[in-house]
């Protein structure tokens, strides 16, 4: 799984399929904010920290055993919260600061793979993981080689909506930019 650059992606990525674009040159009647760096446009409380699915199940097909003593016996349907894996303060110092940086090589050495699971884990985990990663990768660059983005602070804060997959209520806001000198 690729730590370093995945997080990133994934936020990127599942803002953008959210996204309402409105132009910097259209948003005649809006405040112009700070300029962000893409990955920090994210920040906002609520969106930080995403992940597009939240949970997956599974149903036992053996009695499991678990650490503590306890057994989850055979037939019953677990659904493992890939939200509370990635929010867990267990697995991830200040699990609630959007910190891009928490996945550099330097800082992720040491962790389970099981503790970054967006396309989940083990054999029937995402198979298109890898076309996923390119793909967000691909719309990244292309993005932030034309364009400065600026979080649109007018709107309404970004919440929380879940889905099929986990969006954003109301969308999320951007005004858009072109790089000076990109034609
Ligand atoms: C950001 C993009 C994506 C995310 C976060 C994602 C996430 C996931 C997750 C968590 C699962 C496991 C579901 C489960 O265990 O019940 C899954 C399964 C699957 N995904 Fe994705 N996925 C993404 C993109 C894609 C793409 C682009 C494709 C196809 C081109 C794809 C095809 C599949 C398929 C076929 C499965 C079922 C695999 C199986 O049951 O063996 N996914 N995905």
């Amino acid at each position: 799984m690729d730590h370093t650059s995945g997080f990133t992606c994934m936020e990127v990525i599942q803002s953008w399929i959210c996204l309402c674009v409105r132009s910097h040159v259209e948003g005649e009647g809006h405040r112009r904010q700070t300029p962000l760096t893409l990955m920090f446009v994210w920040q906002e409380r609520d969106v930080k920290n995403g992940n597009p699915v939240t949970a997956v199940s599974r149903c036992c097909t053996e009695d499991i055993p678990q650490r503590d003593g306890h057994v989850i016996p055979k037939g019953v349907i677990c659904l493992m919260s890939i939200y509370r894996t990635h929010h867990s303060p267990d697995l991830w110092p200040e699990p609630e600061v959007f910190n891009p940086l928490r996945f550099s090589q330097e800082n992720s050495k040491g962790w389970s793979p099981l503790s970054f699971i967006p396309f989940s884990a083990a054999p029937r985990n995402c198979i298109g993981q890898s076309f996923a990663m390119a793909e967000m990768k691909v719309v990244v660059a292309l993005t932030l080689s034309q364009l400065v983005l600026w979080r649109d602070n007018i709107r309404s804060t970004p919440r929380r909506k879940p889905e099929l997959i986990l969006r954003a209520k109301r969308g999320l806001w951007l005004l858009l930019e072109p790089l000076v000198g990109v034609a």
